[in-house]
């Protein structure tokens, strides 16, 4: 089976070409190709399929095996994938989701993309949707207790659920002890990623993330959409930001008129192989 390695700010993923390829057990190729000892090495996998309502489909998985509903860095790369693979000659490009339908504005050069920006679409507040157990909406300060302390946690849902923390300084502890123990707290029914984020500026973000399903990634798209709207929420920044993360740098806007994010990025090929 044909793959192809991406990734965008350092998120990594394994892509398979779901029109010529046929994965059937695709939560278990995702333990296995994920794995960095064992394996390809990846956060997850990433299908690209034929779609009914969009131009393609994507389906991506963590690399424990579970199913998201969305993924912002990955859905620049498929969004690269297709058109450097002559799969369409469009620069503006719809993608169905577990999350619904995102449109895709690719930049072109040396005939390859090399950044996208998408349309996320409304980031979802109420909290039964999100879904986190709370009386709050939005879903700002939640006071979450772990090790019996409370931490203030603003939650967002960008089709898939996350849960920002704002921090003076973001340390390994906040993202490898904290960020395990609130994936899986009880308020979060689904499960939640968690971000930590550290206002620079008005304009400026240092984000950090505990990814649902594959712990710490060097990016994370719609985790950096996310942190933005807390940020906006919490009256930390303005509606555009930059937000930099350990693997590259996200610009991410809400705009007032739609309600909705935008989310701009690069989107890289790092090789291909046959598994
Ligand atoms: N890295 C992604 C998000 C991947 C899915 C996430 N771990 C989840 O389970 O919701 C991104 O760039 O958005």
């Amino acid at each position: 089976m044909k793959f192809t390695k991406m990734h965008g700010c350092g998120n990594d993923y394994v892509y398979i070409n779901g029109f010529i390829e046929n994965v059937s057990d695709p939560e278990s190729l995702a333990i296995k190709m994920s794995d960095r000892h064992f394996g390809v090495g990846s956060d997850g996998i990433v299908l690209i399929l034929p779609s009914d309502t969009s131009d393609f489909r994507m389906r991506m998985f963590n690399a424990d095996g579970s199913e998201a509903e969305m993924c912002g860095n990955a859905i620049r790369c498929v969004g690269k994938y297709v058109y450097d693979n002559k799969m369409t000659e469009s620069k503006v490009i719809t993608v169905e989701t577990l999350a619904g339908m995102k449109k895709l504005e690719l930049t072109v050069e040396k005939d390859r993309v090399t950044y996208a920006k998408v349309d996320m679409g409304e980031p979802i507040l109420a909290p039964g949707k999100i879904p986190v157990v709370s009386t709050l909406e939005p879903v700002i300060g939640e006071l979450v207790v772990v090790d019996h302390q409370a931490y203030a946690l603003t939650c967002v849902s960008m089709g898939n659920p996350h849960a920002v923390a704002f921090v003076d300084e973001i340390t390994d502890s906040h993202v490898h002890e904290l960020g395990p123990k609130l994936e899986v707290h009880e308020k979060f029914p689904q499960k939640i990623n968690v971000e930590f984020a550290r206002i620079k500026d008005e304009d400026n973000i240092e984000m950090r993330v505990w990814e649902r399903g594959s712990g710490e990634t060097l990016a994370c798209g719609t985790g950096a959409c996310a942190t933005l709207v807390a940020a906006v929420l919490n009256g930390k920044t303005n509606r555009k930001a930059a937000v930099d993360l350990i693997g590259g740098q996200l610009i991410i806007e809400w705009d007032e008129a739609t309600n909705h994010v935008f989310m701009s990025g690069p989107a890289v090929t790092v090789f291909e192989g046959v598994w």
